[in-house]
């Protein structure tokens, strides 16, 4: 049995930033390796003397990792492979540096890992045999966790007659290699929770020692946490009851008495028993902070410290008898091959695990980044043809408003007509931006394909696969969705226009079947009027015909226009008898067949002659016409008062009336117009494109004027028969289809959503 006290050594870390900006000025004197004196800062106004203390060995702000360890352990610590137990302890505030300087299990390599790489080292080198196992357990509030083993909630503390304190249930690992230890420890991190004491514990099981027997020794590291401020103050028990026993043991010693030491109080100073005063070396690593504000924590933390360095310890090595030896010889060979397999197995699964889960990650983000850029492509291509689509309509209104403008507003004129051609280059850009857009929608497909095949041919796992196929699925429809939403915006702008369109043209059919109604009645009233009068041969036979034709539909004696032989000028022809029927009749030489005909003998086909004076008793509807020449947008305008003459006979005109102040139109009989004026109209041409007025008689009477006519409603031309009416109603039957057609597209949109 050895005596040997705790040795402590004394860490000063540097500053760190938070604590320069306060001050600089240290609250700590390194006297030499071994003393240490305190500065009791006058800011604080803390009334202290200054103390020295004397340690082991006091490590100043500057010193390394590297050169603590060569100086406090890389050769004590070997002491374990001699089946000596050895304890390490880190004690000190919280932030002192405790962790980094025992733990730290990366780059700057703390005690741990330096020591244990030794170890290893040193076996590797003697070629000694020696299994160590380790477990790793957290204290936190007087309850013990497992952090090899998070399973383990319950694991009790028990002291064994031969083995001294054991952890019941704690899962021991093999570690056969530094870097095993730290692999361990990065998992076990992983699941730390509130850290409060770390004990880090690695039995050696020493198979070649000189006596021939099993030697089990224990290296125990002990990364202790500090008080707690506020509420955890209360909780840290076992640091309150380890101060406690470094207390009485130094009491003790000074006193050189025996007294009880409370190890039982907590579960750290239990686990710790004996490595306070017991059986191990110790070495006690104190961290103090050199900085104004954790003075008194440097103090609290340097007076303990120099009270442990007077507890001592009695080691011994421990040797099992043979067959026990062989007993626990042959359980530890199994379980370390087992517990080896184990871990390969958990280490291989964990990396081809993390493989695979940073594989699919990798394809996830590629498919969300291509789609997310499909679908804005897609959706500023579909903004600008909105865009484009509503600034056509906005040139079509303005083309509508130019048309209506009248030349002597020529500035008006000029500014509207430039506003038109500006919005027109606009619209032109847009759609050169958008074919620039749809080219690069091109390769979309190949990428979307690419993106499939790598799922396919990835090392995936068939669940990950699904997922990801899936995941495309879900961007294409979404795709799809945006793509209708688009659409449907825009049917909707080209309904609203049609809509527009159409009511317009309903009014205007409307207006056109009430000028038909009263140009009927008119034309029956001046029919039995002018009965027995006798009309002059109209020229332009073949419109005169229609007309009457159609105005005399009723008579089942007229023959079709389509009877009458091509090139011959046909002409209305009465018979004698102004009582008697009208009747056409055509040239006799030209049309021998015809002649033959019973039923058509009546009707003499006759060369047109000028001077030959048509007998039918039908009023003559004047030829020429306003209505007929102008252009149909022309002749009325629904915000002045207009007259529009309709039917003129010799006696009167008909005319139609808008009247903007009721806000309706009426029909109107004026004054007769003779036959010579009708004449002298008739001859008067006006070119239909420089027309931007007709003559209209005012409902004023006398006052025959040439008024100005606006562009505006539409009106139909020469009533029922202009082709133009007939292109209007078939206009608007397209119209209506249309309508229709979109109608039912539109029903397909959300069947297809
Ligand atoms: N000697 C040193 N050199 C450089 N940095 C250090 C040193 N000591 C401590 N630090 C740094 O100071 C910070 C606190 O250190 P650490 O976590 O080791 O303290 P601690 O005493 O373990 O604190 P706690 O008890 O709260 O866990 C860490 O960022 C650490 O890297």
């Amino acid at each position: 049995m050895l005596l040997d006290n705790i040795k402590v050594a004394i860490r000063i870390r540097p500053f760190t930033n938070r604590e320069l900006e306060i001050s600089d000025i240290t609250t700590l004197l390194v006297l030499d390796k071994e003393t240490v004196s305190t500065i009791p800062p006058i800011e604080a106004g803390i009334r202290q003397n200054q103390k020295t203390y004397n340690f082991n060995w006091v490590f100043d702000r500057m010193i390394s990792q590297k050169e603590i360890f060569e100086t406090t352990l890389e050769y004590q610590v070997l002491s374990v492979l001699d089946g000596i137990n050895f304890t390490i302890m880190s004690y000190g505030a919280s932030g002192s540096g405790k962790s980094h300087t025992l733990v730290k299990y990366a780059e700057d390599y703390g005690l741990l890992i330096r020591s244990i790489n030794k170890i290893f080292q040193t076996i590797q080198n003697k070629k000694r045999q020696i299994a160590i196992k380790f477990s790793y357990l957290e204290i936190s509030q007087e309850q013990l966790y497992d952090l090899l083993n998070n399973m383990n909630t319950n694991l009790d503390i028990r002291d064994d007659q031969d083995k001294g304190v054991v952890i019941h249930g704690i899962k021991e690992m093999e570690i056969a290699s530094t870097q095993e230890l730290i692999q361990l420890i990065q998992i076990a991190k992983k699941q730390k929770s509130l850290k409060q004491h770390e004990l880090l514990i690695f039995s050696l099981y020493i198979q070649d020692h000189p006596d021939g027997k099993l030697v089990v020794s224990k290296l125990i590291f002990a990364d202790l946490g500090w008080v707690e401020r506020g509420a955890q103050k209360k909780k840290n028990i076992s640091l309150q009851v380890l101060n406690n026993c470094i207390s009485l043991l130094n009491e003790a010693k000074k006193k050189n008495t025996q007294t009880f030491i409370p190890y039982r109080n907590s579960k750290l100073t239990r686990l710790l028993k004996e490595s306070l005063g017991g059986n191990s070396k110790t070495l006690m690593i104190s961290c103090v902070s050199p900085a104004i504000l954790g003075y008194e924590d440097t103090i609290q933390t340097l007076e303990y410290s120099q009270m442990a360095t007077t507890i001592t310890n009695q080691t011994s090595i421990k040797v099992f008898q043979d067959n026990e030896q062989q007993l626990i010889m042959e359980q530890t060979n199994h379980d370390l091959v087992n517990q080896n397999e184990e871990l390969k197995k958990q280490l291989n699964k964990q990396s081809q695990k993390q493989n695979e889960v940073i594989q699919m990650q990798q394809i996830e983000k590629n498919i969300i980044q291509h789609f997310n850029r499909e679908s804005s492509i897609q959706e500023d291509i579909f903004k600008m043809q909105y865009e484009a689509e509503q600034m056509k309509q906005g040139i079509k209104d303005k083309q509508q408003l130019l048309d209506k403008i009248d030349l002597s507003e020529r500035k008006k004129y000029n500014q509207l007509r430039d506003e038109i051609e500006n919005d027109q280059e606009k619209v032109e850009l847009q759609e050169n931006e958008i074919k620039k857009l749809q080219k690069q929608t091109n390769d979309f497909t190949i990428q979307r394909k690419a993106l499939q095949d790598n799922i396919k041919q990835n090392s995936l796992v068939d669940v990950d696969k699904l997922y990801l196929t899936n995941l495309i699925e879900k961007f294409i429809l979404k795709l799809q969705l945006q793509e209708i939403k688009a659409k449907e915006s825009i049917y909707q702008l080209h309904q609203q226009e049609q809509e527009k369109l159409l009511s317009l043209q309903n009014n205007q059919i409307t207006l056109r079947d009430r000028i038909i109604e009263e140009q009927r009645k008119q034309i029956t009233q001046n029919f039995k009027l002018n009965s027995t009068k006798r009309y002059t041969k109209s020229d332009g036979s073949s419109q005169l015909i229609t007309t009457s034709k159609s105005k005399f539909k009723l008579n089942p004696i007229l023959p079709k226009v389509s009877d009458i032989q091509q090139g011959q000028e046909p002409y209305l022809y009465r018979q004698s008898s102004s009582r008697q029927t009208p009747q056409l009749q055509t040239p006799k030489k030209k049309s021998k067949s015809r002649s033959k005909s019973k039923s058509r003998d009546k009707f003499k086909t006759k060369i047109p002659n000028k001077n030959v004076i048509d007998n039918l008793s039908t009023p003559q509807i004047h030829r020429y016409n306003a209505l007929d020449r102008a252009s149909p947008s022309k002749l009325i305008d629904s915000k002045s008062m207009v007259a529009l003459p309709l039917i003129q006979s010799n006696r009167s005109v008909t005319k139609f009336v808008y009247d903007s102040k009721s806000g309706g139109y009426k029909f109107l009989e004026e004054q007769s117009i003779f036959p010579q004026q009708v004449q002298k109209q008739q001859q008067k041409q006006i070119p239909i494109e420089q027309d931007k007025s007709f003559l209209i008689n005012s409902s004023r009477g006398s006052s025959v004027q040439k008024n100005h006519i606006k562009q505006g409603l539409l009106l139909p031309g020469k009533v029922n028969e202009s082709l133009y009416v007939k292109g209007f109603i078939n206009k608007e039957i397209e119209m209506k289809m249309k309508l229709h057609q979109l109608n039912l597209k539109m029903k397909k949109a959300p069947q297809k959503k």
